[in-house]
């Protein structure tokens, strides 16, 4: 039985005139039915000596009721809050106790009630702290040069929050000023608008710049983004650059140059809306960010790992460019409505790869995409709550509940509703979703009466919109139908996997293997190759495994995507031989993706390898990722 939950609380979307009876979003503590942040200005200098933060915000709020309440409640964490003024003024506030894992509430109490639609600003006096979650501080011998230190943040999906007070919830977007005062050059996820100002050093201290931006178009506080570093910069398109080390700046600009325009001409195929952010520029991190990308406006971060040498990881900008349509522009309003940005963003992503590809990369997409499913769902169990497409999160920290799932099932939702209704008329909803939605956020309730509303007058339609199993699709745990995919791309991968098979199943070596069973293949079919494999790795000899590696390259290949999924069969077959090259993989990459089941599988085979490469690279990883693979190692009372 799949059912909606009892009390679900219907509210509006954040239209700007709406006003909210509750906050949808569970995980934040912020008032946010009270007051809605229109405006935020964020001045910070960056001191790389102290690893904070310092300066503070000025946050401007519309009252959405009659004076109900004169609390303003924002979500901090780990924040050391100084002063907090209320339209210039002193004012009365306090930090309440922290909620785990939702930090500590501060309340601002204005002096008398503020009528509807009037505003307040409040300015709070900050530094960020040790324990911040958002905030990765690099000393220049971390850095790939070791001239100059580094520092980035990743707020997604609630570490905005340990940077400064906010209503730190998808479900309230404000636009953003940044001044951020650095010795080093800084980006913000706001078009530049200049660095100005420079102020002397002291006491042998390097002089700073004051590097401005805006954001015009409004944001949720999760998009809010900084990098300072020794950043240089390249085109690689008429409204596009790369950023990253001047080392690195390059080989990147070679991997991306001409990438973006190809992908902007597809997304505007499909969605019909221009592209609302100005610049698409791509932040090449160092190895230790988290994530593939993240998709913050203007700036895309991404990790290093994408940048192979054969453009064959591109597909991660692809999806980070079309986050700017669905995730920044159109925004799930809470993380248990996640899908609503994963899903369309891997729908659209796929899109892309059909239109610049051909159609059967779509299909080959998906079917890798079928496999991290299969990962994510085998992982928390058929049945877990985070396996639905509507999640709860009441009192969850949302990074436990992130995996592919979100991406997966909601691209076949998406795929689902293309099948049903066919493609010519699932495409006249695209555009239309996303001209309703824009500058909004949304829930899957909201996404649901767009799409019968839509389609109302269709008689055949809406019939099959109507007769549609929509708790089935929101609320059942584990796998989504799989289609029928395009197998063109696969064929021959399943076929030499089957040859394989034979060999490692029953001892066979007539099968020799060499350089040429693979010759023409892109990294994405050695991909579906090696999953094939996964499959019944457990059979592999040693011999087997060192076979697999080096009659194709896998065990010098450039290509994370390969490298990973080659050490996944070799741990998975305990060859010894994979485990110290696993363990030197570890301390050269921190994208989770890869660091956390690489981490589980090492410590099955070798506990001690797998503690003693965290304990030394415990410092290379971002807070984030640090905190999960101490999860994973250690349970939660090492936290
Ligand atoms: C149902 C899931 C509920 C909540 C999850 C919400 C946020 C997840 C949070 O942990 C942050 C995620 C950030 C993701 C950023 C980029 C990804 O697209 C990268 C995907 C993995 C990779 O390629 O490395
Ligand atoms: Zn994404």
């Amino acid at each position: 039985m799949h059912k909606a939950p009892a009390a679900k609380i219907r509210v509006p979307m954040m239209d700007p005139n709406a006003s909210i009876k509750a906050p949808r979003d569970p995980n934040t503590l912020a008032n946010y039915h009270n007051f809605v942040t229109r405006h935020t200005v964020a001045e910070f200098e960056i001191d790389f000596e102290k690893k904070v933060l310092r300066g503070g915000v000025e946050l401007t709020f519309e009252s959405l009721t009659e004076g109900e309440t004169r609390d303003i409640v924002l979500d901090t964490s780990f924040l050391d809050i100084t002063d907090v003024k209320v339209d210039g003024k002193a004012a009365k506030w306090n930090v309440g106790q922290r909620l785990e894992p939702y930090g500590a509430p501060l309340t601002v109490t204005l002096e008398q009630g503020l009528p509807k639609g009037k505003t307040v600003t409040i300015a709070v006096k900050l530094s960020t702290t040790d324990k911040c979650t958002a905030l990765q501080w690099m000393s220049p011998a971390q850095t790939s040069n070791k001239k100059h230190p580094y520092m980035f943040s990743q707020c997604q999906a609630i570490h905005a929050r340990s940077v400064f007070p906010c209503q730190d919830t998808p479900d309230v977007k404000s636009t953003f000023e940044f001044k951020l005062r650095s010795p080093l050059p800084v980006l913000a996820s706001g078009l530049p608008t200049g660095s100005h100002q420079y102020e002397a050093g002291t006491d042998g201290k390097s002089g700073t710049l004051l590097y401005t931006f805006e954001q015009n178009v409004p944001i949720p506080s999760y998009l809010f983004a900084v990098a300072s570093g020794d950043i240089a910069s390249a085109s690689i398109g008429p409204r596009s650059i790369v950023n990253t080390g001047p080392e690195e700046l390059l080989e990147c600009q070679r991997e991306l140059e001409g990438e973006i325009e190809p992908f902007m001409k597809a997304i505007d195929s499909v969605v019909k809306l221009p592209y609302q952010w100005t610049q698409y520029n791509a932040l090449i991190l160092p190895p230790s960010f988290p994530y593939g990308g993240m998709e913050n406006p203007v700036w895309t971060y991404a990790t290093p790992s994408i940048i192979s040498g054969d453009k064959q990881n591109v597909d991660v900008i692809a999806h980070e460019l079309s986050h700017s349509w669905s995730g920044n522009l159109v925004s799930a309003g809470s993380w248990e409505h996640f899908w609503l940005n994963e899903g369309w963003t891997t729908y659209l992503e796929r899109r892309i790869a059909a239109y610049v590809h051909g159609e059967e990369h779509r299909h080959l997409s998906a079917i890798i995409g079928w496999k991290a499913l299969e990962e994510s769902i085998k992982l928390y169990g058929e049945d877990h709550e985070y396996t639905k497409l509507v999640v709860d999160l009441k009192g969850k920290d949302p990074d436990d509940a992130f995996s592919s799932v979100p991406y997966e099932k909601g691209f076949h939702a998406l795929y689902a509703f293309e099948l049903l209704l066919g493609k010519e008329k699932w495409d006249t909803f695209i555009p239309h979703y996303f001209e309703t939605f824009k500058f909004k956020s949304l829930d899957s309730y909201d996404f649901k009466a767009c799409l019968l509303d839509f389609f109302a007058a269709d008689a055949e339609a809406a019939k099959k919109l109507n007769e549609f199993d929509w708790d089935k699709l929101f609320y059942e745990p584990g796998f989504p139908t799989k289609p029928a995919f395009d197998d063109t791309l696969v064929k021959t991968c399943y076929t030499l996997a089957d040859k394989w098979r034979t060999r490692v199943e029953s001892n066979d070596t007539s099968f020799t293997p060499k350089k040429e069973d693979i010759d023409g293949w892109t990294a994405n079919q050695s991909n579906v190759f090696l999953e094939r494999l996964q499959s019944f790795s457990e059979s592999f000899s040693p011999a087997d495994v060192h076979a697999l590696g080096e009659a194709y390259g896998y065990t010098t290949t450039q290509n994370i995507e390969v490298t990973s999924r080659f050490y996944t069969i070799g741990l998975r077959a305990k060859a010894e031989e994979t485990y110290a090259p696993t363990a030197e993989l570890l301390g050269k990459i921190g994208r989770m993706k890869f660091v956390r089941p690489l981490y589980r599988l090492l410590e099955k085979c070798d506990r001690d390898l797998a503690v003693k490469t965290f304990e030394a690279n415990r410092e290379f990883y971002h807070p984030i990722c640090r905190q999960m693979v101490e999860k994973e190692l250690f349970g939660e009372e090492k936290k």
